[in-house]
């Protein structure tokens, strides 16, 4: 009997796989460009490398809610080339973390991210090297908000270019008082390449990512609220080390979502994103391989044992 269970469990996980596989087929295995592109991205790699600097830092933590840190605080958390590769390691290691539900993206010492560091722009502003540098950054933020885990952006300080784009690769973004998100490109007579302009759309409504693209406007809390870019605020620190408390209470709003078992913390995070990115049949079929995993499984025997109540 308990071996009967286990092969049905067995079975299940495979489909499980199975229908993620499929859905990462269908979105080109996470990535946007590959060699059929004209993309080599080991070629990109060296030349990123090229411009060293800061860090991207990865805290996996036991409660499954995992901390990704931009830091390069001397250039207000700017990316250089190096931070762009290391961002897409540690995203990698992000896509094989079978334990995680949850991640928080955030600035070293008190403010976002700076977007790209100007220093490197200036140094490969021409086109060809722009739009690689672009379809490198394309890949690993869409790979980053296809992860199977909850993600939120915490904007304490300014996400400004490339910051910015960064935030709304996230699921959720929750915003301290002095937060603002500002998509700066048209000030630097550019359009976002990073996909923050398509993602935005998809967040805020055409009507809202013209007028903040348009007009680089500054999108503080009240004004992030407003229009849907913010979905939660965080309260002014009370002590000096800042960081730490907002990073705490980060994980608290973060943990109201990604509380309960692994596999069914993902499987939302999966149906959510069939439904976001797929057609509607495919995003159907989707959800039923997905509801299919989680049928008759360990959580969902529990709770029915349970006779739970939801009032
Ligand atoms: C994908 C497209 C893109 O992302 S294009 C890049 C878009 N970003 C920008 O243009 C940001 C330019 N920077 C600024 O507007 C200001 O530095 C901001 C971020 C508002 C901070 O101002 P403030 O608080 O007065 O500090 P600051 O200007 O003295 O900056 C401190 C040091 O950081 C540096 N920094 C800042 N941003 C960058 C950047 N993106 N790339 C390289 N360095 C950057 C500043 O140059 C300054 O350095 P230093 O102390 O003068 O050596």
């Amino acid at each position: 009997m308990v071996l009967h269970a286990l092969k049905q469990q067995l079975l299940k996980s495979s489909c499980a796989f199975g229908s993620w596989a499929r859905l990462m087929q269908t979105q080109s295995s996470g990535c946007v460009y590959s060699s059929t592109h004209d993309f080599n991205p080991k070629e990109v790699r060296e030349k990123l490398q090229a411009f060293p600097g800061g860090s991207i830092d990865l805290l996996k933590q036991d409660c499954g809610i995992a901390i990704l840190t931009i830091n390069n605080p001397s250039r207000m958390n700017a990316f250089s080339g190096s931070m762009m590769v290391q961002l897409e390691e540690k995203v990698s290691l992000l896509e094989n973390w079978s334990d995680g539900k949850g991640l928080i993206v955030h600035g070293a010492e008190g403010t976002f991210c700076s977007g790209s560091d100007l220093n490197a722009v200036r140094a490969i502003s021409n086109p060809q090297d722009g739009m690689k540098m672009c379809m490198f950054m394309q890949n690993t933020l869409t790979r980053l908000l296809r992860l199977p885990l909850i993600s939120v952006a915490l904007v304490e300080g300014k996400a400004l270019g490339g910051g910015a784009e960064l935030t709304t690769a996230c699921d959720f973004r929750i915003m301290a008082s002095d937060g603002v998100i500002q998509f700066v490109h048209r000030h630097m007579g550019l359009v976002p390449g990073w996909g923050g302009a398509a993602r935005l759309v998809r967040i805020v409504g055409s009507q809202n990512a013209l007028k903040l693209l348009g007009g680089a406007v500054k999108v503080d809390l009240e004004f992030g609220l407003q229009i849907g870019l913010v979905d939660g605020a965080l309260e002014a620190p009370q002590a000096q080390d800042s960081a730490d408390t907002l990073l705490e209470q980060a994980e608290c709003w973060l943990s109201r979502y990604t509380k309960g078992p692994t596999p069914v913390i993902q499987a939302v995070k999966r149906v959510v994103l069939s439904g976001r990115e797929l057609p509607l049949s495919d995003a159907l079929r989707t959800e039923k391989d997905v509801f299919g995993t989680l049928w008759g499984g360990p959580a969902n025997l529990q709770a029915l044992a349970s006779k739970s109540k939801h009032n």
